[in-house]
């Protein structure tokens, strides 16, 4: 059964090129959301994420709100397992889809076709599984030809449409999105919509960061907000 168990999730980031006496650590402690502070090598530190702790297990569809610097992203990040965390625990289980970065790990010299095996490698799947998706890949990206073409001759919105036909062609039990995508011209994103409900639909846990309040009302179950990396409301709603 999918879940996912924080417990006194903690994430720091070192500036490593700022130091604890510069008058830069004034301008960041104004303008970030994170808590500056400092290192015990009296590095400057911030503080994205502080004492996090929460459950998630099927069913739940969480929006994560609060304002820009809040530390929102970092959340999805460290569950996506892209940071560790500096302290405190994450654990989950399940098939996680991350929706991030969906064009993460494609090679630009390498074709569409080549980019599909590689971006699946990157989201854990076997070559042979992507060998079996590759049509239908394909078909969903309408990129044709290109698809025999490097991928950096590709528009960027080329380029997203078949990441997000790539990120999307396999199931998975938790699905993490920073904002509703939007993805390609009018009558894709109407396609790429729809692609995108019945997966959230069909996931056990669906986390999703957005400053849109019809987002969260629509597809959410519960709220944590989050203001300086810190939860400061943690609410249930059917
Ligand atoms: N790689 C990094 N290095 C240093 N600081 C970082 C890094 N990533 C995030 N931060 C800091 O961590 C804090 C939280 O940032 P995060 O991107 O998680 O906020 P957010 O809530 O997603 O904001 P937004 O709504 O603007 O996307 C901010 O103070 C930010 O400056």
């Amino acid at each position: 059964m999918a879940y996912i168990k924080s417990r006194g999730l903690s994430i720091e980031f070192p500036l490593n090129d700022v130091s604890n006496r510069s008058l830069k650590r004034e301008a960041f402690s104004l303008v970030t959301g994170g808590k500056v502070g400092s290192s015990p090598r009296h590095k400057v530190t911030i503080k994205a994420l502080d004492n996090i702790s929460f459950d998630l297990k099927p069913g739940d569809r969480l929006g994560l709100l609060g304002h820009n610097g809040s530390g929102k992203s970092t959340l999805l990040k460290a569950l996506a397992g892209v940071y560790a965390p500096t302290s405190g625990s994450l654990e989950s289980r399940g098939q996680i889809t991350s929706l991030l970065d969906i064009t993460l790990g494609m090679d630009m010299d390498a074709t569409g076709f080549e980019n599909i095996i590689l971006r699946g490698l990157m989201l854990g799947h076997t070559p042979q599984k992507m060998k079996e998706l590759t049509p239908e890949i394909a078909e969903f990206s309408e990129l044709g030809e290109y698809l025999r073409l490097p991928a950096r001759i590709y528009s960027s919105g080329m380029l997203v449409r078949l990441g997000f036909a790539i990120s999307t062609a396999v199931p998975s039990d938790i699905v993490l999105m920073d904002e509703w995508l939007a993805v390609g011209d009018a009558d894709f994103q109407k396609k790429a919509n729809d692609k995108l409900k019945e997966m959230t639909e069909r996931a056990a846990i669906l986390v999703i960061a957005s400053h849109m309040p019809s987002i969260i009302e629509n597809i959410c179950n519960r709220t944590i907000c989050l203001e300086k990396g810190i939860i400061v409301s943690d609410s249930f709603f059917e």
